[in-house]
């Protein structure tokens, strides 16, 4: 089995995109930033944020954290919004969901210029990727591809199932797939005969949000499984494969942790990059 090792991929990405940025400073005489926006004090919000910080650090990109109580109103965080859109220091803005109850997290996405949007959630980018268009993706499933690819692993021609329908993955991940020429088949709570589904498929990608939730049983042996879960039990973090069970089944599998999860980060940071060189017309 081959392990798709997504923390040493993305330590690889953050130090090319270290070596980039220190190119683009000398050539522009800026760098690349990233606001991110945390209301509230959700515990584990705090640690991706805290992670978040540190890579950019790493990656030589300017992040400036807002930490806003859990109080604030829709008219602040939509004027800090709006701050950052003029900001010209600001190449990407980071709204971390979710949001505290009692504000419109849909309200403050749409608010963010689709130029700086390297989270990928604005309808505008929405719209790029359903389109076949360039614009900035959803880091989670951007990132699967982003590690796909550099392992050699190509979904064209393959039959590709996904599980999890929601708009931050299993949606965005099922248009990627579908963009690579794989052939996508999209389950998800109410699917009839789902271990059946799951069978058939090559590449197998789990976005449920349950523990063991894929098992032995339920994988074609040779199978490529991307764990997207990230679920925190008494055992620590897991994701939503039987991990242990899969290994001699499979041909490739992430690992939780250390896999899809620093790859979401490293895929903030290739977007951020991006928006810069986009400001500088490159
Ligand atoms: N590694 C990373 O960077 C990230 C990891 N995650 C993790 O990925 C997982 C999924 O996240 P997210 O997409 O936001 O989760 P959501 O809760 O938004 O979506 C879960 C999806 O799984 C489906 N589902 C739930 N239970 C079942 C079931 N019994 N049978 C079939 N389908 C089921 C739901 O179906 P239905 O639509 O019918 O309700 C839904 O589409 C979570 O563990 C999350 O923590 C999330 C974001 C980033
Ligand atoms: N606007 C927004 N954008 C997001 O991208 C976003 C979000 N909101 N809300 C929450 C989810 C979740 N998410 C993760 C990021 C990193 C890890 C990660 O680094 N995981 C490590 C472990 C970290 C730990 O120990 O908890 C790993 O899997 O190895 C996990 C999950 C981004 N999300
Ligand atoms: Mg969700």
């Amino acid at each position: 089995m081959i392990l798709l090792d997504g923390k040493a991929t993305a330590a690889a990405i953050r130090k090319e995109l270290g070596e980039k940025v220190g190119i683009l400073k000398s050539t522009t005489g800026k760098v690349p930033g990233l606001a991110v926006i945390l209301a509230g004090e959700d515990p584990a919000s705090a640690v991706y944020v805290r992670n978040k910080e540190r890579a950019c650090a790493e990656a030589g990109i300017v992040s400036k954290g807002y930490k806003l109580p859990a109080s604030t109103t829709q008219e602040e965080l939509e004027g800090l919004i709006r701050k950052l859109n003029e900001d010209d220091s600001v190449h990407g803005i980071l709204l971390q969901l979710p949001v505290p109850q009692g504000l419109d997290s849909d309200r403050c996405l749409d608010l963010i210029d689709p130029d700086k949007d390297v989270d990928g959630f604005h309808p505008v980018s929405v719209g790029r990727l359903t389109l076949g268009l360039p614009g900035f993706r959803s880091c989670t499933p951007a990132g699967v591809m982003t590690l796909l690819d550099r392992y050699g692993l190509d979904v064209s021609g393959k039959k590709a199932v996904v599980i999890g329908r929601s708009n931050i993955v299993g949606k965005p991940l099922a248009l990627m797939l579908l963009q690579r020429n794989a052939t996508v088949t999209v389950c998800h709570s109410r699917t009839a005969n789902l271990a059946e589904e799951v069978r058939s498929a090559d590449f197998v990608f789990a976005a449920v949000g349950r523990p063991l939730f894929v098992t032995r049983d339920m994988v074609k042996d040779g199978a490529v499984v991307v764990d997207v879960g990230i679920n925190r039990t008494d055992a620590g973090l897991v994701g939503d494969c039987d991990f242990k069970a899969l290994e001699s089944k499979v041909a490739a599998m992430t690992p939780v942790p250390g896999g899809v999860g620093p790859m979401t980060i490293a895929q903030l940071l290739i977007n951020t990059v991006r928006s810069f060189e986009m400001k500088q017309g490159l």
